[in-house]
């Protein structure tokens, strides 16, 4: 079994596209047929009642000791998501993090292409690993880094690579310990103590949690009602703290709504509960299905902290959250088991760890 996360897909490659099918979509002023869905996306989309877009996803201060973590509890469980301010990471770093991703993007697709994501490897550029389940591509790109981006940033910047590994370090830090509080907010509401999770760590702070940091960019597209920036999904994760341009697209699906749009908020993060949260909570907070839509207007950016536990870890539902009355609900995996498990079963994969 692997043991870190950038050794997650060693034993389960992913289907790749050929290099000539890569496309330059800033460049193409029609949609291509390779990425034109079959099926017409007003269908999934909001259903009327959400018109006049009554249904928010809640924007949480963080700093609201009175109401913040009983706010975050009832979203967890109602939407599986929400949006957080005062969250204590500046707009500073955040757009220096968002600076260093449009610079990536900007480069030609020749010196992207330098740092290909390799087909059994973790980081680097290309299109997004759910791409293998669907006919046709996504009108997106994405440059995945776990870990240290420095192998792949010398690939791209061969005379000028530290200033992007600095600002993705720094900010990977920053969001790590940002994970570790949301996490224990979500925990403690719970009943479960620092005592509980072993490998939280000696000061309960999550040091050995693994993560990737996953940078997207969504081009203008010639005819968004046809095209699919990033396709419904869940996150493998615990969670996943996102940020993103000043640009719609984001969508969060809750029954008996349909899909509601998640609206940029100035200096606000998006916080998206994963499949491996869903585990361990034995099913209290249900990890949200999103996707992402493109626009002809703005080319989108966005940038999502994965968050997860040590891959030694196995993740089963916490026994203090199961007695007679409440059965376990999953059997125990590992995250890079769940990766590996994913790139197979899609959106399977949680329900075949049904017990
Ligand atoms: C840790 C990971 C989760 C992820 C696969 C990855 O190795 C790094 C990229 C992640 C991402 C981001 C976009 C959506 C997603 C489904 C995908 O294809 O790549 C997720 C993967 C996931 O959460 O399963
Ligand atoms: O671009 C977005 O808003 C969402 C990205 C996302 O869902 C992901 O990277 O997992
Ligand atoms: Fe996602």
């Amino acid at each position: 079994m692997p043991s870190r996360l950038s050794d997650s897909f060693v034993t389960h490659p992913v289907f790749q596209h050929n290099l000539n099918q890569y496309l330059d979509l800033n460049s193409l002023e029609e949609l291509p047929d390779s990425h034109a869905w079959i099926s017409d996306l007003d269908e999934y989309s909001s259903s009327p009642d959400d018109i006049h877009g009554q249904f928010k996803l809640p924007v949480i201060d963080l700093n609201d000791s009175i109401n913040g973590r009983k706010h975050v509890v009832h979203a967890c469980k109602t939407w599986g998501a929400f949006q957080i301010t005062n969250h204590g990471i500046s707009n500073q770093l955040i757009g220096k993090m968002e600076d260093a991703a449009r610079k990536l993007f900007s480069l030609p697709l020749e010196q992207k292409l330098k740092a290909e994501r390799p087909k059994d490897g973790a980081g680097g550029y290309g299109p997004f690993r759910i791409s293998s389940f669907f006919p046709k591509r996504m009108w997106s790109e994405g440059f995945t880094i776990v870990g240290s981006p420095v192998q792949h940033a010398r690939k791209l910047w061969p005379e000028d690579y530290s200033a992007f590994c600095d600002v993705t370090d720094e900010y990977q830090n920053e969001m790590k310990k940002l994970a570790g509080k949301l996490m224990w907010i979500m925990l403690e509401a719970l009943g479960i103590t620092k005592e509980d999770i072993k490998w939280a760590g000696p000061n309960g702070q999550f040091e050995g949690s693994e993560a990737a940091l996953q940078l997207n960019s969504y081009p203008v597209c010639p005819d968004p009602d046809r095209a699919m920036g990033l396709a419904d999904h869940t996150d493998s994760t615990l969670l996943t703290i996102l940020h993103q341009s000043n640009q719609t697209g984001l969508q969060i699906f809750r029954e008996e709504i349909g899909w509601v749009t998640v609206p940029p908020v100035e200096g606000a993060l998006v916080v998206n509960i994963g499949d491996l949260l869903h585990i361990l909570s034995n099913g209290s907070y249900p990890s949200v299905l999103h996707r992402v839509t493109v626009n002809r207007e703005q080319h989108r950016f966005s940038m999502a902290y994965l968050y997860g536990p040590p891959n030694s870890v196995e993740i089963s539902p916490l026994s203090k959250l199961v007695d007679l009355h409440h059965p376990p609900l999953y059997r125990p995996v590992t995250w890079s088991e769940y990766l590996g498990m994913k790139a197979k079963f899609f959106h399977n994969t949680l329900s075949s760890l049904r017990i």
